[in-house]
């Protein structure tokens, strides 16, 4: 098995972008887990599409292994290779199918399975496959928390070149020893895990500004002095030159000469030059400083709400409740408040998406205003979302756009994109929705595929909202910060936990 795998002053930029997704990229894979990380956008799917061979640099080299697979984002499986793994009895095959606990014997239940279900089947997949490099792109999303800790052990037990993409940050401690910020001015490889790598990241941050703001007082000093010696020079230019004198007024021209002879003359001329050419310089410097610098971003979003005159949007007090797929014992009367906050949890395939699904209905059977937003697009739901988005007339793209951007990604590369990443369309479709004025808003697992910093925007938006909230999620932090109740699924039964918060 080949050691590493390598990008040489890699450079690669798509057709419609006016700029490049990187340039002179070096980085290199070796055994063990190596992460990516960046914001929505940054170019972290290109970058293993670039690995997989699938993408050509426009510049530079990739050398290494050429056995490299892809578990990817979405979670669909072509229905041959779905069936040659369900049937393969090899031992490498049966050792993930147990490691990964996969139980499912046919296609058809292959449909029915839970997002996070089939992440692991297709991680189950892959493995089995033995690659020399294994790339994993947001591994955690959808699962919960026995599917992490499941993940984790097949993770460490891979023995090949692992590459980890990943907003994940507790994941990328635990893994990595090496990792790759595609950040712009910080595209670079970093000794360590997340927190170390970031740690030094902000140092040379930090360094650069504070070496960008003493350059900036220099140039500040330099003008300063430039226009004194300037004043200075244009004085002493006028007691030298003779014009307005009168050609007869002899005194007066020989008094000239003598300041020109005695040398004073020139020299404020060439103070002034020199200090011009130092300020120049200077910022010309202070420029080059500025463009090395962290990118400046303005986050945060607003929700509106519909203040509505209702007692409550849902109440329902039987022992039942028969969803299309299951039947679900309730341990309590489910109600919900016009200002409740309420987070569904429970393990993958326990009913939480078509809990959510069955309450949006029942909203929309009686006309309550809501807003939802589902848990993953595929391809075709983006590519309709980002045409939607294209028949918009300029003005409202530009708010959509301003959203967008106040989500951390950039507007430019999203405009001038073919294919939107998943982030990018999860933050259209949360753009698109957040200027309803709704009773309700319900979320899946908002927080799938968005980078950090737009998670806590949203978050704190969500904090602020006035109507009600209901959210499935598996973000311990995100359900903390949000709910005031808990609707816990297990087992077929829903019980409520009250969260000790105001
Ligand atoms: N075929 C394409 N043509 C033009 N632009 C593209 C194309 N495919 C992707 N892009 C754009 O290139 C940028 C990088 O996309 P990429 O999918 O690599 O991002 P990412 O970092 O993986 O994002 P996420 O965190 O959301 O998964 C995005 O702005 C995306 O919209």
């Amino acid at each position: 098995m080949s050691k590493s795998l390598r990008i040489q002053n890699g450079s690669f930029r798509y057709e419609t972008q006016s700029e490049p997704i990187f340039e002179n990229l070096n980085v290199h894979f070796s055994t063990g887990w190596t992460g990516i990380i960046g914001k929505n956008g940054s170019g972290k799917s290109t970058l293993a599409k670039i690995l997989l061979r699938d993408l050509s640099l426009d510049h530079g080299k990739v050398e290494g292994p050429i056995h490299v697979l892809y578990v990817s984002q979405d979670t669909e499986i072509d229905l041959n290779e779905l069936n040659d793994f369900l049937y393969d009895d090899s031992k490498e095959t049966g050792f993930w199918k147990s490691r990964l606990q996969i139980k499912i014997q046919s296609a058809e239940e292959y449909q029915t399975l839970s997002f996070g279900e089939k992440r692991k089947f297709l991680l189950s997949h892959i493995l089995s496959k033995q690659p020399e490099v294994l790339i994993m792109d947001e591994p955690t999303n959808h699962l919960d928390a026995k599917s992490q800790m499941i993940l984790r052990q097949a993770m460490r037990a891979y023995e090949g070149i692992g590459i980890l993409i990943s907003h994940d940050r507790s994941l990328l401690d635990e893994m990595t020893t090496s990792c790759v910020f595609l950040e712009k001015n910080f595209l670079e490889q970093r000794p360590g895990n997340y927190s170390e790598g970031k740690r030094e990241r902000d140092r040379e941050a930090k360094a650069r500004i504070l070496n960008w703001q003493s350059t900036k007082a220099e140039r500040k000093k330099l003008e300063k002095e430039w226009k004194r010696r300037r004043e200075e020079a244009s004085l002493s230019h006028t007691k030298r030159s003779k014009k307005g004198l009168d050609l007869h007024d002899h005194d007066g021209r020989a008094k000239k000469d003598l300041v020109r002879v005695s040398g004073k003359d020139g020299m404020a001329g060439r103070l002034k030059n020199q200090i011009e050419r130092r300020t120049e310089r200077s910022a010309e410097k202070e420029k080059q400083i500025w463009e090395t610098l962290p990118e400046k971003e303005i986050i945060g979003i607003q929700w509106q709400s519909h203040l509505t005159k209702r007692n409550h949007l849902f109440q329902y007090d039987a022992e039942r409740l028969v969803l299309p797929f299951l039947s679900l014992e309730l341990q309590f009367p489910i109600k919900i408040g016009t200002h409740s906050r309420i987070a569904i949890t429970g393990a993958n395939g326990s009913g939480k998406s078509s809990l959510l699904r069955y309450l949006l209905e029942s909203f929309e059977g009686k006309q309550i205003s809501y807003v939802y937003l589902s848990q993953e697009f595929s391809k075709r739901e983006l590519e309709a979302l980002f045409q939607k988005f294209r028949s918009l007339f300029d003005k409202e793209q530009a708010e959509l756009l301003a959203i967008v951007h106040r989500l951390g990604s950039d507007p430019k590369r999203f405009l001038e994109s073919k294919s939107l990443s998943p982030g990018e369309g999860k933050k259209l479709a949360l753009a698109m929705q957040i200027e309803t004025k709704a009773e309700v808003v319900l979320l899946d697992e908002p927080t799938n595929h968005l980078d950090l910093k737009s998670v806590e925007a949203l978050e704190h938006s969500l904090q602020e909202i006035q109507s009600a909230l209901v959210f499935v999620s598996h973000d311990a932090s995100f359900v903390k910060t949000l709910a005031r109740e808990e609707w816990v699924l297990e087992n077929f039964r829903l019980t409520q936990k009250h969260l000790d918060r105001i």
